[in-house]
């Protein structure tokens, strides 16, 4: 049965059983800790320490947040803004865009797929932007004329992330360039006040598909990441810790692709996200990611100088987004289809 999408209008008093999660994959049956995102200061003029700084963090947490990222204040905030309208326009306006359709830009949805296939709904609507024309509603009407110049800023800013990571990993700076980084969407998510939380997830534990993800929210406090136990920070095991970033940082994460191309050496971090009972949550996370036909595969530079052979085998970005999808981005069931 199709699901209706959260912002609605409906009010939940309760959380209705299709959103109830089995026991455990409840959030509450998980430990959270406390840990500090690294800060990467991108505005910094000694692009070797950045560089280390980016491979460090992406090694061991496959997640970090960007300072001095030239994405302008009042972009981020007209973005944001726009963000927020959609979800709070008339349902019957945002029901256009409804569609399983994954290739449909662009889908407004709730969930993962609007109930089909699912066991359990997640608390979340999401609408999926491209950053080309028509690829964007023309309501709210300042949606478009904030994507752009934001996307462009976000791009540049990851494009940047991806020279310096290229450069820390010892390959050419322009290793990602081209259609390697050349396609790309956009998720607005968004969370209503939830009245149990305890009971549901946003987003299910899974790992983005593409090379990186740049995340802008309204409200701190929903994002979290699997913080694996055998880095510095932790004493072996794992566990789900709050990805909380500084007022006006980015907060950046490396996907499937950034860990096949770094031969297993850039963590492509497995993250989920929580409800909260008071406000609506909102976030932008612009992906990055191969063109459909881009051949993907380990870097030669890095499986030679370990000799260590490549870990994944090729593969086009179209066919994996396909195994991506069928598999709903688990990430040991992705990776299965990966490895050699
Ligand atoms: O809302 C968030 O913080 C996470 C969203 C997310 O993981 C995604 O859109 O892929
Ligand atoms: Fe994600």
């Amino acid at each position: 049965m199709a699901a209706e999408p959260l912002s609605n209008g409906a009010t939940h008093l309760s959380v209705p059983g299709r959103y109830i999660l089995p026991v455990h994959k409840r959030p509450s049956s998980s430990v959270n800790g406390k840990w500090a995102l690294p800060v990467v200061d991108l505005g910094g003029d000694d692009d070797g320490t950045i560089a280390e700084e980016i491979v460090r963090a992406g090694r061991e947490f496959g997640f970090f947040q960007v300072v001095n990222h030239g994405v302008p204040e009042e972009v981020m905030g007209a973005m944001m803004r726009a963000a927020e309208e959609f979800f709070a326009l008339p349902a019957d306006e945002k029901m256009k865009y409804y569609s399983n359709d994954g290739k449909k830009l662009p889908r407004f949805h709730t969930s993962l797929r609007n109930g089909t296939g699912e066991e359990v709904l997640y608390w979340r609507d999401c609408l999926k932007l491209g950053c080309h024309l028509p690829e964007w509603p023309d309501k709210p009407r300042g949606l478009g004329a904030a994507l752009e110049p934001y996307t462009a800023a976000v791009r540049a800013a990851a494009r940047r992330v991806l020279r310096l990571a290229a450069v820390g990993l010892g390959l050419e700076e322009e290793h990602f360039e081209g259609s390697l980084s050349g396609g790309g969407m956009m998720n607005v998510n968004h969370y209503p006040p939830c009245p149990d939380p305890r009971l549901t997830l946003g987003a299910g534990p899974h790992c983005d598909p593409g090379l990186v993800t740049v995340l802008m929210e309204n409200v701190g406090g929903g994002l979290q990441m699997l913080l694996h136990g055998d880095g510095d920070a932790g004493g072996g095991g794992m566990m789900w810790v709050d990805v909380d970033a500084a007022p006006g940082a980015l907060v950046v994460n490396f996907g499937h692709q950034m860990e096949v191309v770094s031969n297993g050496r850039l963590r492509s971090a497995e993250h989920r996200a929580v409800t909260g009972a008071r406000a609506a949550r909102t976030s932008l996370a612009t992906f990055v990611w191969p063109e459909p036909g881009c051949t993907v595969a380990p870097a030669q530079e890095l499986v030679l100088a370990a000799g260590e052979g490549p870990l994944y085998k090729p593969y086009s970005y179209g066919e994996f987004l396909a195994v991506y999808v069928a598999e709903g981005g688990v990430r040991e069931a992705v990776m299965a289809h990966l490895k050699h």
